[in-house]
């Protein structure tokens, strides 16, 4: 981090940052640094993603028996813990995380404070109703000092329509006061060109993630490759399963990494959706029942007057069924009073 978070890690410590075990530490538990390697470029690079990750799954690994494999889990899992633990240690737990602030005050309060570490937001509407000007902002504001609502780390950035602008974070960057350089040079941005390209940035984004400190992982759109990739009925339940492969990969680099994964989504028309739980909305988000259960919290945006946008709290274990506005002004998200 060049601008406001911190290569230092005294001052990473300050502000909580424990930071995940290097997948490398299982050779001092006799895991061979071949192996060490293949479990590398699977991208699990940590050894709290080995712990997680299902056995049968590191036996897709080339290389890896079964044999291996169990010894390779029963090694992460004796550094990771797996077991019970105290509501109260959980409680404690779930007060370090940090909120971003979103750049508006309303859908900041909306949200709890804004966008909550290790766990996936998803922002879902129509066209135009401020998905991308959302995560353009968070980009910047992430890297705000945690006192100022930031995160002080940097933003992975994946990109699936082609509509990243850096004219926009460097006008987020001016109104609060920041370095454009610098904030851009914070940003690390890829371009996903099909599904499996996509899943593949996310193995990329974890060997990133070891080597410096990011707090904000964006998917703009996580949907869009997958409506493009696979056509029709006959495709649905292939991609279905290869959505769910990405959204768990996305859970499990917010659990191992304490980021906030922020992904937006596109709505689709649908007959049902009047008699269902979409009631009164007549389009409803893609993605089905495995984006539904893989979002921890969910907001969709509609269109209002002019620059203003609504924003309702679709799903949360913990926030109230509310909604509030914000706005999309020149200088990133705000709120509706900022400018007209
Ligand atoms: N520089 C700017 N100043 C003010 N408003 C802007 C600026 N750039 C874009 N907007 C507004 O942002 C809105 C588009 O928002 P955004 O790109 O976030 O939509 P989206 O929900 O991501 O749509 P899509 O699904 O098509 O990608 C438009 O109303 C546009 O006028």
């Amino acid at each position: 981090m060049s601008s406001s978070g911190s290569q230092n890690p005294e001052e990473e410590e300050a502000v909580g940052f424990a930071g995940p075990m290097l997948v490398e530490k299982l050779q001092e538990a006799g895991i061979t640094p071949q192996d060490v390697k293949k479990l590398s470029e699977a991208g699990l690079n940590t050894v709290e993603s080995v712990a997680y990750t299902p056995k049968k799954t590191l036996m897709l690994i080339k290389g890896i028996s079964e044999q291996k494999a169990e010894k390779i889990i029963n090694e992460a899992t004796k550094l990771v813990p797996l077991g019970f633990q105290s509501a109260t240690a959980v409680h404690e737990r779930r007060n370090e995380l940090i909120h971003i602030t979103t750049g508006s005050k309303n859908l900041d309060a909306l949200l709890g404070g804004g966008i909550e570490t290790g766990g996936i937001t998803e922002f879902f509407g129509e066209f135009r109703t401020g998905k991308s000007q959302i995560c353009h902002t968070l980009a910047v504001t992430c890297q705000l000092p945690v006192d100022m609502g930031g995160g002080e780390g940097k933003c992975l950035y994946i990109d699936t329509e082609g509509t990243f602008r850096p004219v926009r974070l460097l006008a987020v960057a001016e109104r609060l006061g920041m370095n454009g350089e610098e904030v851009l040079d914070n940003v690390a941005y890829a371009r996903a060109y099909n599904a499996d390209h996509q899943n593949q940035l996310l193995v990329m984004a974890s060997a990133l993630m070891t080597e410096s400190r990011f707090c904000l992982l964006i998917v703009d759109s996580a949907t869009n490759l997958y409506r493009t990739d696979y056509n029709g009925r006959g495709e649905l339940s292939a991609r279905q399963a290869h959505l769910g492969k990405f959204l768990r990969t996305l859970q499990r680099l917010a659990d191992e990494f304490g980021v906030a994964v922020v992904i937006t989504n596109q709505v689709m028309s649908s007959p049902d959706a009047a008699a269902g739980p979409y009631a009164g909305n007549e389009k409803k988000p893609i993605g089905g029942n495995i984006l539904a259960h893989a979002s921890t919290t969910r907001i969709q945006l509609k269109k209002s007057r002019a620059n203003t946008r609504v924003a309702k709290i679709y799903d949360s274990p913990c926030l109230p069924e509310s909604e509030t506005t914000f706005a999309i002004l020149a200088s990133g998200v705000g709120d509706p009073e900022e400018e007209t």
